[in-house]
């Protein structure tokens, strides 16, 4: 995703390789190519990492990266919620949003019940208690046989709406959100990784990784974003891995596909965290440029934190992804993609 990586020194092997051919890379008029993802960025917003081209690559400071982030957020709406209780322990809360920029499914996964919803609480005209239970739209527990939403008998949990029907937090919740930030981790969808028990990524242990830690915290929230491979599609990404067999690296795929190192936005991250009310956070990420993006041009949500995401394997010598594809994976994100990582040097 950084663009501060020197592609002007690009290794032999990948010299020796070819940009792959049209027929192969994501050239519109190519028939046989996958189907171009939608792509989420707002219509003025850059790409975050580098272009496709080798020779034409700018190189971003972090005022500047900021700098040409979109002005305005997409509009988010969460459509549903439900609890999960998870065969890890936790219990979650699963929201469903729809936004205004792409008819993807993006998600929450939130930890605690009180991380509450602004556009699903929004009362709805003419609905009724029953409707707001169905919706997800409750406090504390639904039960067989309650009526109300607004209302936990049983908790004694109630929310507040304003004239407008717009959900008030109460001040407490305010004030604990600035004296303890949420932990808070973004997650962009990969299926190799978190479903076929890829060993090329460490995209699954990841993820897992920050549900253990949300968990035991009793807080938290993984906002879960459809960019498959950073944002080139599950089809172009498996093109990336065949060169990535062939000698390349995962930065050096993408471009050989004509594609940028890191084609994602987050801009629906910040927008789905600002209508969770979380808007300092803890942010697990060892990627410099994913705080800058989540924060947004004009920091509506701010990084009070960064957590680190250290591989299991390197943590301790028998946990964690024993490949040597993970270890060049990570190898190539710390030196071409600047991320805040260092292989203990006894592991
Ligand atoms: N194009 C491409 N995408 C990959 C590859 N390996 C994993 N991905 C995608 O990378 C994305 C996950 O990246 P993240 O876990 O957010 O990693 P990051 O932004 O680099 O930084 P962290 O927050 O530190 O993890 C998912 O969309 C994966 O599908 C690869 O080799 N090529």
């Amino acid at each position: 995703m950084s663009a501060a990586h020197d592609v002007s020194n690009e290794n032999d092997m990948f010299d020796r390789m070819p940009i792959i051919s049209p027929v192969l890379s994501a050239n519109e008029n190519s028939a046989q190519s996958t189907p171009k993802p939608i792509d989420i960025r707002h219509e003025d917003e850059p790409e975050l990492s580098t272009s496709s081209d080798k020779q034409s690559e700018i190189i971003y400071n972090d005022s500047e990266k900021r700098r040409l982030l979109p002005d305005e957020l997409p509009v988010v709406e969460c459509i549903a919620r439900a609890r999960i209780p998870t065969t890890q322990g936790p219990e979650i809360f699963l929201h469903l949003y729809s936004n205004n920029v792409d008819n993807k499914e993006h998600l929450a996964i939130v930890f605690g019940e009180d991380i509450r919803s602004k556009s699903l609480f929004r009362r709805r005209p003419n609905e009724t208690q029953s409707d707001r239970m169905t919706r997800g739209a409750y406090v504390g527990k639904l039960y067989p046989g309650r009526t109300v939403a607004d209302k936990d008998e049983r908790s004694g949990k109630e929310i507040t709406c304003d004239a407008n029907g717009e959900l008030i937090y109460p001040k407490e919740e305010i004030e604990q959100e600035i004296k303890d930030p949420t932990l808070v981790r973004i997650h962009s969808e990969c299926y190799t990784g978190e479903t076929a028990w890829s060993a090329r990524c460490d995209c699954g242990e990841q993820f897992d990784e920050a549900g253990r830690l949300m968990g035991k915290f009793g807080k938290g929230c993984i906002v879960y974003l459809r960019q498959e491979g950073r944002g080139i599609g599950l089809g172009e990404k498996l093109k990336a891995y065949n060169l990535q067999d062939l000698g390349a690296d995962t930065v050096q795929a993408n471009l050989l596909l004509r594609h940028p190192a890191d084609k994602r936005s987050f801009s629906l991250a910040t927008a789905i965290l600002i209508d969770l009310n979380l808007v300092n956070v803890r942010l697990l990420t060892n990627n410099p440029d994913k705080i800058i993006a989540v924060e947004g041009k004009n920091r509506l949500v701010k990084v009070i934190e960064r957590i680190p995401m250290v591989p299991l394997a390197w943590q301790h010598k028998d946990s964690g992804i024993q490949s040597t594809e993970v270890d060049g994976y990570l190898r190539t994100k710390i030196e071409r993609m600047g991320h805040l990582l260092q292989k203990p040097i006894n592991i």
